[in-house]
């Protein structure tokens, strides 16, 4: 058994906007790095903490975790499409492990999951059905937000199953860091905006790409200086890495979904699947990160993070 770690912001706007080009081949070599850590440890098992953006979870019935026993890719933003290869059988037992450890975790015999679980996959594996993957989902738009310490916790009932299997495991935290893309929240959403947020799924094309036209839109207004969105926050997102880094997470715990998003906009809480996914490691040893990039990028409306680590 071994547990490894990949954690990388996440951003539709890669396949969409044109940063320098200096940022561009900055971010790739960071890509790089990350595949060229995965080829050498070369897992034989993923588990993806990752959020949705409406997509697959909806205010119809939204848990704040779940874990996939079976899942599809819905293909937003021009994302792959179609079944990942989930090994049902050990998710059965991981979600069962997580219940016994006195923690609620929703299930789904059919995750749709979207960017936020496929870009990951597709940009270190070069698909999403390459190599078995248990997808976890962590909320992170739609409040009510659970308190970090219970991110903390799941992550950690993850790891230590993972820590008996007989498998090479990596986990993937997907999303953040700093970002205030404009995903429509309950509360200032309109009558229209309110039906894609209750239960949206399976939009028609015109639908998925006018909402997909306006993020596109934004990140091009945030670029140029003059969109209204909250800007990204580079000194938050490094001081939350320091502490991913220092093996300590209990400094997280102190963490306010209010402040989380007054310091670092609505989308920051994506972070918890970066939570998740260290305290997943931390659980199974002491651990040491191998490489770390850091760009706030306002062309991909994020602050913009990679990191590897494995235990030591
Ligand atoms: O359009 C969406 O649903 C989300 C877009 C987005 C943009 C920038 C960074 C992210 O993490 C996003 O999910
Ligand atoms: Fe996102």
């Amino acid at each position: 058994m071994s547990v490894a770690l990949v954690t990388m912001s996440h951003s539709p706007l890669l396949e969409y906007a044109e940063p320098p080009a200096e940022v561009s081949t900055a971010v790739q070599s960071a890509f790089d790095q990350a595949r060229a850590f995965v080829r050498d440890y070369d897992p034989t098992l993923v588990v993806s903490f990752a959020p949705d953006h409406y997509n697959g979870f909806f205010y119809d019935l939204m848990p704040p975790f779940c874990i996939g026993y079976e899942a599809l890719g819905v293909g937003d933003y021009r994302t792959a499409e179609g079944p990942l290869d989930v090994p049902t059988r050990v998710a059965e037992r991981m979600a069962e492990w997580v219940a016994e450890r006195d923690i609620d975790v929703a299930i789904s015999r059919r995750m749709e999951v979207d960017h936020g679980a496929v870009q990951p996959l597709e940009i270190l594996f070069g698909g999403i059905a390459t190599v078995p993957t248990i997808p976890v989902f962590v909320n992170g738009v739609a409040k009510p937000f659970t308190r970090m310490s219970r991110v903390r916790r799941l992550g950690e009932a993850i790891g230590s199953f993972l820590a008996g299997l007989d498998e090479r495991v990596l986990v993937i935290g997907s999303g953040g860091l700093s970002h205030d893309p404009p995903v429509p929240q309950w509360a200032t959403a309109n009558e229209e905006q309110r039906a894609l947020l209750l239960n949206g799924r399976h939009p028609t094309a015109a639908a998925r790409d006018a909402r997909q036209r306006r993020v596109i839109d934004t990140a091009k207004s945030f670029a140029a200086g003059t969109a209204t969105i909250r800007d990204l926050n580079p000194e938050w997102d490094q001081a939350l890495m320091a502490v991913l880094a220092s093996g300590d997470l209990t400094p997280i715990d102190g963490m306010t979904a209010p402040q989380m998003a007054k310091d670092a906009g609505n989308s920051a809480h994506e972070v918890r699947t970066w939570v998740a996914a260290f305290s997943a490691l931390a659980a199974a040893g002491p651990y040491a990160v191998e490489f770390s990039f850091y760009r706030p990028i306002r062309e991909f409306i994020a602050g913009f993070g990679v990191m590897t680590a494995r235990t030591v």
